[in-house]
């Protein structure tokens, strides 16, 4: 079904987010929506789910039409499009058959009861349809990540070829290890070649340039790309998006020699952990890679003092860690959290009280607090896209929200910086800039521990990656053999 956004506007505040964006999806394609952040992705997205009401502009979906400032949420469902947020909205306990019902309603028979059987027939069928290798009756929590998606993408569409709806998938590969990324966008294409329409939001270049067929990109509010049945190259992408040529970044410098050890981990178990050894010196970059569930996040939050361990030991340039996360900050540990908006950022206040966060006892003199001046610099370096740093925390889209948290904890020159997927939804100008904020960091001599799902960006930050499964690190990789394949397979398990 063809869907095409006309000269779209919207405007929040000072803000104009929309300034005449146009987008056209051709029926049985996969389209990319590329553009950095704070360009107006999500607020077109929004716009076409009825979440906002666009300023002006026309929607044409199939044969129908709107002007854009008369449309709504109910509009776009009877017209077809079906949206699957990152936040999956699936519930775990429950088995795949109850997830579809409770979208859907259960079918009953005589006297208002369940007809169980019906709904399972009608359940594997649709698992079938979308490459589902699994039981209705299994319960979701078991599913594989690309499993989940690919559900909540089922259960949105509930229709066998698919043909009559337009599937919009936000960012949904960004909680994705590589492997599963794969997998489930192999599944998205097949479904274009059976004629589903898809339009994906992603930051990550390497994957939409694998399955999309068309891509326009946003800056500023308008469209400055719309490049149909194209094979664009990865630097033609950035450079629509940042308007400007491509420049070359410099690989990290080679480190010279053994430091002094920052983080030392022996035998620490409790939850996932089942015994994990680990060091971290002074200026190095090390990787976790691991899958869902190997206990990534659990080593992190464990070293920030939010987990105790059920045993061993955490020492900290060589004295051991006092329990507790208000000792651990202050023998200099920062860590940003996977969860940013439930975790890491203060959500009603404004961007430059978000940055002051992490430095209040320093703000703080005379019994009064000084302002923040340093707020505009951490703007300007981390390409924080905001009219002023006195806007709302919140009014901010989501990957400037992610640089302001991280722009926090970078500020307070720690010792050793724990991260939990740094950049997701991180456009890919500042990312860069983020590679390199965690670089200088580490060549201040901060030991940096780093989670990423994104295989690639642990071979381009860190100078050496840990491989960690079923809670025990099982290698070590660096130099010629730190490669996203070579990862995929270790945690994968496939070598050893
Ligand atoms: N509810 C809101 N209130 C105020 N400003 C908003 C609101 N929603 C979006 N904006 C602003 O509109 C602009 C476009 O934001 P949008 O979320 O559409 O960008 P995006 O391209 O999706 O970015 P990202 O890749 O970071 O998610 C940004 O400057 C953002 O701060």
């Amino acid at each position: 079904m063809t869907v095409r956004l006309e000269n779209l506007s919207k405007t929040f505040g000072a803000t104009r987010a929309l300034d005449g964006a146009g987008l056209e999806l051709r029926p049985g394609t996969v389209h990319a929506l590329l553009g950095g952040n704070g360009s107006g992705k999500s607020t077109a997205i929004k716009i076409l789910a009825g979440a906002y009401q666009a300023d002006g502009g026309t929607i044409h979906i199939g044969a129908q039409s709107w002007p854009a400032a008369g449309y709504d949420a109910k509009a776009g469902w009877s017209a077809g499009l079906r949206f699957v947020h990152q936040d999956l909205g699936l519930f775990d306990e429950l088995s795949i058959a109850e997830n579809f019902a409770l979208d859907h309603g259960w079918p009953r028979g005589r006297g208002g009861r369940i007809k169980w059987g019906e709904l399972r027939q009608r359940v594997a069928q649709l698992l079938a349809v979308y490459g589902i290798s699994a039981d209705p009756s299994t319960v979701v929590g078991r599913l594989r990540p690309a499993q989940r998606t690919m559900l909540a993408i089922a259960r949105a569409v509930q229709d066998h070829d698919g043909a009559d709806r337009v599937l919009i998938l936000d960012e949904p590969t960004a909680a994705l290890p590589q492997h599963e990324s794969e997998i489930l966008l192999q599944a998205v294409r097949r479904r274009a070649d059976q004629g589903q329409t898809v339009l994906i939001v992603s930051h990550r270049m390497q994957e939409v340039l694998s399955i999309c067929d068309d891509f326009t990109v946003f800056r500023d509010g308008r469209t400055v790309a719309n490049l149909v049945a194209a094979e664009p190259t990865e630097d033609e992408l950035i450079s629509h998006m940042t308007g400007a040529p491509v420049t070359v970044h410099e690989p990290a410098p080679a480190r010279a020699g053994d430091t002094e050890p920052i983080l030392e981990v022996q035998g620490l178990t409790g939850g996932p952990l089942d015994g994990v050894d680990l060091t971290v010196r002074a200026g190095e970059i090390v990787g976790v890679a691991g899958l869902v569930g190997s206990g990534r996040t659990s080593l992190l939050k464990t070293v920030f003092g939010e987990h105790a361990p059920a045993t061993g030991t955490i020492a900290l340039s060589g004295v051991p860690a006092a329990a507790g996360i208000p000792n651990r900050m202050a023998a200099g540990v920062a860590y940003l959290p996977e969860d940013r908006l439930g975790e890491a950022a203060l959500n009603d206040l404004t961007v430059r009280e978000n940055l002051s966060a992490a430095v209040l006892p320093r703000l703080w003199r005379r019994g009064r607090m000084a302002p923040d001046t340093e707020a505009e610099n951490l703007v300007s370096t981390y390409r924080v896209r905001t009219p002023s740093a006195d806007a709302a925390f919140l009014s901010l889209s989501g990957g400037n929200q992610q640089k302001v948290v991280l722009a926090r904890w970078l500020r307070r020159d720690p010792r050793l910086l724990l991260l939990d997927e740094p950049t997701q939804g991180v456009d890919i100008m500042s990312r860069r800039d983020i590679y390199a904020a965690i670089r200088q960091a580490s060549a201040r001599g901060c030991a940096v521990l780093v989670v990423s799902s994104d295989f690639v960006e642990l071979t381009e930050l860190c100078d050496r990656v840990t491989v960690l499964r079923r809670g025990r690190i099982v290698t070590d990789v660096s130099g010629d053999a730190l490669t996203a394949d070579h990862l995929t397979a270790l945690t994968q398990g496939v070598l050893r």
